[in-house]
This record gives C-alpha cells, structure tokens and sequence, in this order.
C-alpha cells in the first residue's frame, strides 16, 4: 500500500487535486444515486397506476373531452387555452349543465351587465341605435344568435388531477409527435381497470345526452380517417313528404335490419344493408336520409367519392373504420367515376396520337378509364384534362361489401343518373333497396302545403283569434304599402317620412339623413324598392288557418301544380316566399307555374344555344386536330419513304461490293491455274505429286485468305 501511495503522490501532484478528484467522485455518486432513484419511482409508480390513453381519431376522446371541459379543474388550470368547444352540440336541448357552464354563463352576464350601461364602444365610438324597419314586427323578439361555447383547457404535457369516484386521475394532455394529432392520457392509482371503464362509459353517457336532439354528420378526409364535421338538430320525418307508403315502408326495413343481426348471423349473410335513392334533383334524397338517422338515433358518414384524394385504399381503410350502428352516405354515386362519350374518346385518342413524347402516360390514362377511373384538371396546354382520382370500380365494389367492410351500417347513396351506374354497383346485396323520387305530385303538393301553414284544430274562440291575427297581418300589410307610399314622397319632396320620424322619436340622437342600413346618399334619390323587396318587408310568419281554410287553400294550390313537373325544392322555394301569407300561395300558384314554364323554355333555349355554341367549337377544334393528325402523317410517310430509300441504297452498295470481291477471286484461281501448268512440265512423277499435295495445300491456304479477304469486305 505505502509502494503504490508512493508510486500515485507524484502524478497527483498535490491536495487541490485529490480534493477536485473527490469532488468528482461524490458528483458522480450523487448523480447516479438520482437517476437510479427516479427509475426506481416511475417503476414503483407504473406498478400501481394504469393508464388510458385517448386519441383524438377515435370516438371516446369525443366523449373524454366534453366530460373534461365539464369538471372545474380542468377548466381552471394554472396554464391554460381557450378554445371553441369541438363539438358543437345544442346546449339548449341539453337539460342539464355543468357547473363549468354555469360559471363560464355568469361571467358572461357579469361582463354583459357591465357593458349594457355604456352609451359608447371601448374605442369610444357611440354605440348604433336599433334598427328599425317600417312595418316590421318589433314586439317579436328575434331569436338570440347562438353562443359559441369557450372551453378553457391545460396546455399540452401538463398534469392535471381530477377526483372521480373516490379515485385521483392524473390527466394529460400530448401531441403525438409522429402524427401531430391529439391524445389524452388518464392514470390512476387502482387494482385493476374497473374505474377507467367507469370514467369512459360515464363520459360516453353524457356525451349521448347531449347529442340525443341532434345528429353527428363525419367527413372522410385524405388519410382514410372520420373527422366530426357538424352537430345538425334532427330533422322530423313528417316534415318529409314523399308519395304515400314510401316512408313507412323505408323506416320499417332500417327498423328491421337492426333488429336482424341474429337472423343474419344464423344464416351466414353478411349483416349490411343497402339502400339506392335516385331520381330528380331537389326531391328530398338527402332530406329523407338525415331524417331517417334522426329518427333512428344514428350518426351519418359521408363520403364524397369524387374527391380527388380518394383511392381504393383511402375507401377501405373508411369503410372498415365506421361504426357498427350507423348510416354511410355516398353521395352522387354517379360522379365516382365519370365514363367519357364516343366523341370525348375520339378526342382524347386524336390527343393521344399529337403528343407523342408522353406515349407511354397516355397509355395508362386511357387503361385508367377502362378500368373505370374517373380523370379530370389540366393538361399543359391549360385545358381540364386529367387531374386522376384513383379509385376503381372494383375497389368501391370491395370496400363496400368485402371482408374489411364493417357489418351493421345501414349504406345509402344517391345518385340523379341511375343509367350511369354500373350493374355491379347497385345489384341486390349491395344496394337492397331502391327507391325513385319523382318530381312533386299533387298529391305532395297539396302535403307540402299543409306542412308549410299551421293549422289550428281547435273551437271557435282559437278561429276568431286566426281571424283577429289575419286582420293583425292584414292591417300590417296596409301600414307596410303607406310607409312605402311615404317613401315615395319623401324621395319627391325630402321630406322626412313617418317612418324616419318614428326612429327619430325613439333615438334622437340618430343621425336623421341616415336611412335603417345606414346609406347617407344626397347626390341621388332613393329609387323606390322593387316589390319583391316590398312583399320581403311584410311580416313573416302567417296565422294559423282553420281547418277547412288550410284543407280549401291546400287544394287550390295543389290543383294548380301539374302533376311531376316541378320538384319538391321548387314548390318549397316558392311557399317560401309567401309563406306569410297561405292565401296568396294558393291564389298565385297558376301565375307562377306560367312564368316558370316561361322562364325553363327561355332557359332550355339559352342552354340548347349554349351547347351548339360548344358542339361547334368542339367540331372546330376536332377537325383541327384531324388535320394536324393528316399532316403529321403525310410527315411521317415521306420520313418513311427516305428511310426505305437509304436501307436500298445501302443494300445495293453491299452487293456491288460482294461482286468486286467474286471477281477478285477469279482473278486469283486463273494466276494459280497457270502456276499449276508450268510446274508439271518441270517436275517428275513423283516430284509432281508430291508437288501437287504441296500446290493443294498453297491453294488451300490461299483459298482460305481469299475467302477472309471477301469474308471482312463484306461485314
Ligand atoms: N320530398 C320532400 N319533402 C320535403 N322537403 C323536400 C322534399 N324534397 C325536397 N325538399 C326540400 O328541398 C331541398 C332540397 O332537398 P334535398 O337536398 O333533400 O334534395 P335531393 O333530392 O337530395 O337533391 P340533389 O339530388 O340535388 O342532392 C331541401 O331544403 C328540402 O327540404
């Protein structure tokens, strides 16, 4: 020991560095003593907690981030992010409300108490006077804008501890670093799970609560993935009116089918469903299909199959991923893939043959339609050419009833062009059931009608407040044509009209050179509004009507529609625009149906002027690139014609040098043959055969070189 003290005092050179030495060693200690202490931790930890995590991809995250945003501590994080809540459903239908709402509500009213007294803006302009409009009904409050809901939530990596049923949750908030989405992590200190589930079925309760008004409409996007769209109040089903027995039977075969799974099981068919909705624009496709999930309590997914970023893969990843109980809505099944018309191929094939630097892509352009793809954006010249979404029909045909496909979902898809679908595509299995929606029928008018107007039931007391009410509307429209007679003074004279001094009196300090939208024109007039714009002036709702009005006005109308030749949307649009007043409806139907009439054959002429236009240009542009064709073509066979020139040329050149090479040879066997003769006379017999296998052998190997000679004159 002494030896080796000896041996190390010198290279320590002194105390300063035995003391840095120590210090370095208890540093060391220390640090290792750390780290082994917090992995012992977070193992001791991880052995007890059990942890959830929640991505934001899927479902029950929806339901974990309302049942967050509803507990306090959540919301009163030390750090936190405003944000608008993601899932827009209706705080009115919902009964209950959280004390976060409650509180997030009182400090609205705190602030809007505070501000209500002020006369002026923050940044010290006055504040705007109501507005007033002659005739309108002011005493009818309007409907309050709906409130955005604010939800204050942590930052992200922050632990938060929320107490739920006798249990502490340690929550988090994490961005996925790969993906970049959300995900929500929940630990707690338990035996075994039990108290997750818990915590997840309750949030999943509530969520369902909030949501039992209104149905949740999912997008597919780009990566193959749901995304929650909107939250839309459900739609009632009597508000649909189609031909008698179509509804009925519809919600009976959805009611039945989710009551089959069993029967389906049990026999080994596949437990889907489809249903084929096709016919005219505007006759309540989509309408009947979001309220039918309403009424069934299921959620819509849409997918837009015309989308460019969709392919068979895209298709079956979504299909796999819908839930068990649901609608799939494939809209405008017709528009997947586009088929192009003779004349768009002989195009496309003229095209083709022009440009023939991109041989090889237009071959697998034209085998992409063939296969059924649909190709549509821009070449580069500019023209819509083929920007290619590729989704192939037998990749739709696989993702809605392969093996990936989820089972229990209820397909419906809409098409207005049933004759371009492929046979395949709506066979019985895959679309079951197939329903034709027409243009209106009297018999849908005259519902139409009725659903439109409210009617009351009831005694004559009720009838003569609907009489008092038309006399109220009646009285209205007159106040509304004298405020307008009064405009038209006013433009004459300047004079303020009753309905400027009315807001006059109400709000002095309103500037009175100013009409209700605030124009404060003096170089021009006012021009007198149109009488569209004055009917719009006119009060809005109508009265209810009795019985026997509604039943007598509700023919009249529907006598004057004719039969399937406008469509539901249409006769809505123009109940619409009377729908204060159920009497003109009804007495101007035939006016209405004469100036639409009027206004498709003006259209049907512009649209017929338009396509020729088109046609012409089409045939214009054909017949160019025909002749643009001819003349490459006519290039092309002289090119031809100079090459089969030079290969002949080339050919004869050849020959003529194969003979030069024969003659040469001659030439050579006559020197030998005289060679052979002079030597026979100078030789004896012996001499002269062995002369002669000598000869052979000199004329074998000259033969050999002629031949060689001629062999590489003509390679
Ligand atoms: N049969 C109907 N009953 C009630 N409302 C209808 C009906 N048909 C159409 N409507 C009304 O017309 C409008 C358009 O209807 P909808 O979008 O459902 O028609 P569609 O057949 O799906 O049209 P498209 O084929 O153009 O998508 C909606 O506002 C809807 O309320």
């Amino acid at each position: 020991m002494d030896t080796l003290k000896s041996f190390m005092q010198p290279l320590m050179g002194g105390s300063s560095m035995v003391d840095g030495m120590k210090l370095v060693v208890l540093g060391g200690t220390v640090e290792t003593a750390r780290r082994v202490s917090s992995s012992a931790w977070s193992h001791f930890v991880n052995s007890f907690f059990l942890t959830a995590h929640f991505c934001e991809e899927e479902q029950p995250y929806d339901w974990l981030v309302l049942w967050l945003s509803r507990r306090p501590e959540w919301q009163r994080s030390r750090e936190f992010e405003a944000t608008l809540r993601a899932f827009s459903t209706a705080s009115t239908a919902s009964s209950t409300k959280s004390p976060a709402d409650l509180e997030w509500e009182e400090a609205e009213r705190e602030w809007e108490s505070y501000n209500s007294s002020a006369t002026t803006h923050h940044d010290g302009t006055p504040r705007e006077p109501p507005l007033h409009i002659p005739g309108a009904d002011d005493d009818v409050p309007l409907p309050e804008k709906p409130k955005s809901r604010i939800i204050f939530q942590p930052t992200y990596d922050t632990t938060h501890t929320i107490f739920f049923r006798g249990h502490w949750l340690r929550v988090k908030r994490q961005r996925k670093l790969d993906t970049g989405s959300e995900a929500i992590s929940i630990s707690v200190i338990a035996r075994s799970n039990a108290i997750l589930k818990q915590l997840v079925l309750q949030a999943k309760k509530e969520y369902e609560a909030e949501c039992i008004h209104r149905i949740q409409i999912y997008f597919a996007d780009a990566h193959g993935s749901w995304r929650w769209t909107d939250s839309r109040a459900k739609r009632p089903l009597g508000s649909i009116v189609l031909n008698p027995g179509v509804k009925e039977m519809l919600v009976e075969d959805t009611k039945d089918f989710l009551r089959s799974e069993k029967w389906y099981m049990d026999r080994g068919i596949p437990f889907r469903r489809g249903y084929l909705l096709y016919g005219v624009p505007g006759s309540g496709k989509s309408s009947l299909i979001h309220a039918l999930a309403g009424y069934l309590q299921l959620d819509i997914y849409v997918v837009s199959l015309s989308a460019s970023w969709i392919s068979d893969s895209t298709l079956t990843s979504l299909m796999g991923r819908v839930p068990a109980r649901c609608v799939v809505l494939l809209e405008d099944l017709d528009a997947a893939f586009t088929r192009s018309t003779s004349r768009e191929d002989e195009e496309e094939a003229l095209l083709n043959s022009l440009n023939s630097t991109s041989t090889s892509n237009n071959k697998s352009n034209s085998s992409r339609r063939r296969n059924g793809h649909r190709s549509s954006g821009r070449n580069s010249g500019g023209d819509y050419l083929s920007d290619v979404n590729t989704l192939s029909l037998s990749g739709l045909l696989n993702a809605l009833d392969g093996v990936a496909a989820a089972e229990g979902r209820l397909l419906f898809a809409t098409t207005n062009h049933l004759e371009k679908l492929d046979p395949a595509l709506s066979r019985p299995g895959r679309m079951d059931v197939w329903i034709e929606f027409k243009n209106a029928s009297r018999w849908q008018a005259e519902a139409l009608f009725r659903n439109f107007f409210p009617c009351d039931e009831g005694d004559e007391e009720e009838e003569n407040a609907a009489k008092e009410s038309q006399e109220v509307i009646e009285r209205r429209e007159r106040e509304v044509d004298e405020a307008m007679k009064s405009i038209k003074v006013e433009m004459a004279s300047s004079a303020p009209s009753p309905a400027d001094s009315r807001r006059g009196s109400r709000n002095s300090s309103s500037a009175s050179t100013k009409d209700s939208f605030g124009s404060s024109n003096t170089a021009y007039p006012r021009p007198p509004p149109d009488a569209d714009v004055r009917e719009k002036l006119a009060r809005h709702s109508a009265a209810p009507l009795d019985r026997k009005t509604l039943a007598e006005l509700a023919k009249t109308f529907a006598d004057g529609v004719p039969e399937e030749e406008f469509s539901v949307a249409s006769l809505q649009g123009y109940l619409l625009k009377h729908k204060s007043n159920p009497h003109l409806a009804a007495s101007t139907i035939h006016d209405w149906v004469s100036s639409e009439r009027t206004l498709r054959a003006t259209m049907a002429k512009e649209k017929a002027a338009r396509e020729e236009k088109a046609k012409a240009a089409k045939e214009k542009r054909l017949a160019e690139l025909k002749e643009k064709k001819k003349e490459k073509e006519e290039k092309e066979g002289k090119e031809k014609e100079v090459e089969e020139l030079k290969r002949k040329l080339k050919e004869k050149e050849e020959e003529e040098e194969v003979e030069r090479m024969r003659e040469k040879l001659r030439e050579k066997e006559k020197e030998a043959e005289a060679g052979k003769k002079t030597e026979e006379g100078a030789t004896t017999k012996e001499e002269a055969k062995e002369g002669e296998k000598k000869k052979e052998v000199d004329e074998e190997d000259e033969d050999k070189e002629n031949w060689s000679d001629a062999r590489d004159a003509l390679s």
